[in-house]
Order: structure tokens, then sequence, then C-alpha cells
């Protein structure tokens, strides 16, 4: 099966009553329409990870980062494609996360991490977040 070598960012940030929240965004088009994931793609020849990452935030959500530690690499078998997705935690440097293909977004509290349908890959990376903040 062929595999698909992936991206995704999850920023982190504090709400007015303390509490630590996730940056979530859904799919706009595609076969994954209407589903929640980390923005982030598909990383191109030549480009490192990180470089990948950068890249693609700016083109999705006009926001400069910075890349941060490495939380997970998933590995998930789609019907037709293999999926590897290294997932790192990153920080905004400038921009206002305008959605510029997504359909939406949230910022969402630990205890609200389920309350969207994320893609099946994702949720693995979901628990080892929760763990994480
Ligand atoms: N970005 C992202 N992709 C995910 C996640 N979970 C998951 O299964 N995927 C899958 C969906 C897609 O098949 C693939 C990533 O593709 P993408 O559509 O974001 O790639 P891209 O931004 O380069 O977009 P495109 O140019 O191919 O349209 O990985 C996730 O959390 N974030
Ligand atoms: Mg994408």
């Amino acid at each position: 099966m062929k595999t698909i070598r992936v991206v995704a960012a999850i920023t982190k940030a504090v709400n007015e009553k303390g509490e630590t929240i996730i940056f979530a965004t859904q799919r706009g088009y595609g076969d994954f329409k209407g589903g929640w994931e980390f923005p982030g793609g598909k990383i191109e020849e030549g480009e490192t990870p990180q470089e990948a990452l950068k890249r693609e935030i700016m083109e999705e959500l006009e926001t400069e980062i910075v890349v941060g530690e490495l939380i997970d690499t998933i590995e998930y078998d789609y019907p037709t494609f293999h999926l590897s997705m290294d997932c790192f935690w990153v920080e905004i440097v400038s921009g206002d996360l305008v959605l510029t293909e997504h359909a939406a977004a949230k910022w969402l509290t630990k205890e609200e991490l389920y309350s969207v349908e994320w893609l099946p890959a994702d949720i693995t990376l979901i628990e080892k977040i929760k763990a994480a903040i």
C-alpha cells in the first residue's frame, strides 16, 4: 500500500479561565470533508517535516510558527493508503489563524477534546495530548 507522509500542528494556548486549549480545524473539502483534524499536510520532496509544517501552516492559516517537540508519529491504515503522520507541538510567532481551506476551527479544552468528530487516525493522538496537558 502507498504510504503518505503528513505533518500536523498541535497548538496550545490558555483561555480566560486559565484552562489549556488546543486548536482543531474541520476539513472543508475532499474525502474527509467535515472531519476534524490538526492543520498540516503532506511532506513534499526535499522537505524536512519541520519545513513542511511551517509551509503548510502558512498556506492553510496565514500564520508563522516555530515547530517544537514531536508528540508522536501516527501510523494508520486507511482503506486506500497508509498514513504516517508526524505530530508536533508548535508555537505561533505571528498571524491570526485565518482559515484559507478549512470549514471551521475551534479551541478545545481538555474536557472538550472528544466533542468533535476526529479523523480516524487521530484518536490515539488525542489520548496522548490529553495525557500531556
Ligand atoms: N493535516 C492532517 N491530515 C490528517 C490528519 N489526520 C488524518 O488522518 N489526516 C490525513 C487526511 C489526508 O488524507 C492526509 C493529509 O492530507 P492534507 O489534505 O492535509 O494534505 P495537504 O494539506 O497537503 O492537502 P492537499 O494539497 O493534498 O489537498 O492525512 C490530521 O490530523 N491532520
Ligand atoms: Mg492540509
